[in-house]
């Protein structure tokens, strides 16, 4: 059942966490698989003479969302609601609340953000919408606030705020992760690190495909000095970062960059009758014998893993090892998607082998070679065959995984 959790993070100034767990989500965005759920971060802020709305909710959960808002202010109070970005998991509930609101509150926003929200909820809601500049401060209830754009972390009108007295960063869905945490802050270590993986996940699905602006825009707000003296980050999604701030932005760039844990080699493939998987046996005996820590996803007739869960695991790979039967004279569809993601939102300098089986003439090696060579990848050998395993495939498998493991090492 989706709950909604509502905390008080401060007392001066007065600031609360309005948390949507959405646990009824199975596929966010209509595509990853997500059975940890998700939360919809909204915040609010009560200042003298001004109460700030920091995004919203999802437009299924506006009931919910307005309820536990009307809890802690009549929304006729609320003088100014910061659009972060308007991805409607934030800003569903936007046309309901202004309904409650009277329309008095100011949007603050992006240009692009009053764009999007007029084509998302029509002209009405956008009547009373101030467009910042990049770097505009405005003071508000007698606080600064700082609004810095970050385009394309992950849609065109992401902006930040930066609370200047108080040392808080409204990140909007940079910092954020999948997972409904237990708390709502990295109080717990236990917590953070359950949490993480979901992060790396969030961020290669949702971010990946932009993930040089990832390392661009932190860096943005590194020279900005405001990373360093935040006390708080406060993202759209997941966890609020208060015991270590500066933590869940090494995060984000350690997975932009594609910092490797040593040792792991993701293993992804398919096998209709067991003629890959075999290869694969092969190939995970090497691995494990020179000491190295695969990790496997397989397509079979009895499993077909996300592959929301497979990009999670590419940034902090050392290599890959992709394994495909040919199919139709292409690539196994399900190893075809897979990488399609992958090269999409999950392309870095990593070396890649290729294993495959064929029945009369293989083409899915050739293929994926093909779809490597215009990536980041670094194509190291590629090892195909015809049905059975042969002795003299088994050598040469071992003798690639060797290479690959020299490649790293
Ligand atoms: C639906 C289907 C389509 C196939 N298409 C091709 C093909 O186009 N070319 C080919 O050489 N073999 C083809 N094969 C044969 C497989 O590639 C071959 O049996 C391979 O060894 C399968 O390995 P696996 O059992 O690990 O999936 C096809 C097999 C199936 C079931």
């Amino acid at each position: 059942m989706p709950d909604v959790k509502v905390e008080k993070i401060r007392d001066d100034p007065e600031l609360y966490i309005i948390r949507v767990d959405d646990d009824r989500i199975r596929y966010f965005e209509a595509t990853w698989s997500i059975p940890e759920g998700i939360t919809y971060n909204a915040y609010l802020m009560k200042l003298d003479g001004a109460t700030v709305l920091f995004d919203l909710s999802k437009r299924e959960y506006t009931d919910l969302f307005m309820e536990a808002l009307g809890k802690l202010v009549d929304p006729k109070e609320i003088t100014h609601v910061v659009i972060h970005h308007t991805e409607p998991d934030h800003t569903g509930a936007l046309p309901a609340f202004l309904e409650a609101n009277g329309y008095k509150a100011k949007l603050i926003g992006t240009s692009f953000a009053k764009r999007f929200l007029e084509g998302f909820y029509g002209e009405k809601v956008v009547e009373n919408f101030h467009t910042i500049k990049d770097g505009e401060e405005m003071s508000i209830g007698g606080k600064t606030f700082r609004f810095i754009t970050v385009p394309w972390l992950h849609w065109p009108d992401t902006m930040i705020t930066y609370v200047v007295e108080e040392g808080l960063i409204f990140s909007c869905d940079a910092g954020g992760g999948y997972g409904i945490p237990e708390r709502i802050d990295d109080s717990d270590e236990e917590v953070v690190q359950r949490y993480l993986p979901h992060v790396t996940k969030y961020i290669v699905t949702i971010i990946g495909h932009y993930h040089k602006y990832i390392v661009q825009n932190i860096k943005k707000l590194r020279n900005l000095g405001i990373i360093d003296d935040a006390r708080m980050i406060l993202p759209g999604h997941g966890l609020i970062w208060r015991k270590n701030p500066a933590r869940i932005f090494e995060h984000y760039e350690a997975v932009g960059a594609g910092k490797a844990t040593k040792g792991k080699v993701l293993v992804l493939y398919d096998s209709m009758y067991g003629f890959v998987e075999r290869r694969m046996e092969i190939v995970l005996d090497e691995l494990r014998k020179n000491g190295l820590n695969p990790v496997v996803y397989r397509f079979t007739d009895k499993e077909a893993p996300a592959v929301s869960d497979i990009l999670g695991e590419v940034p902090d790979s050392e290599a890959i090892i992709i394994g495909a039967s040919t199919f139709e004279a292409d690539i196994h569809p399900r190893i075809r998607y897979t990488l399609f993601e992958l090269l999409d939102k999950a392309n870095y300098e990593k070396p890649v082998l290729i294993v495959g089986a064929y029945g009369w003439g293989g083409v899915a090696g050739r293929k994926i070679e093909t779809l490597i060579a215009r990536s980041k990848f670094d194509h190291v050998d590629t090892v195909e065959g015809r049905g059975m395993l042969r002795k003299e495939d088994e050598e040469r498998l071992r003798e690639a995984v060797r290479k690959l493991i020299s490649w790293i090492s």
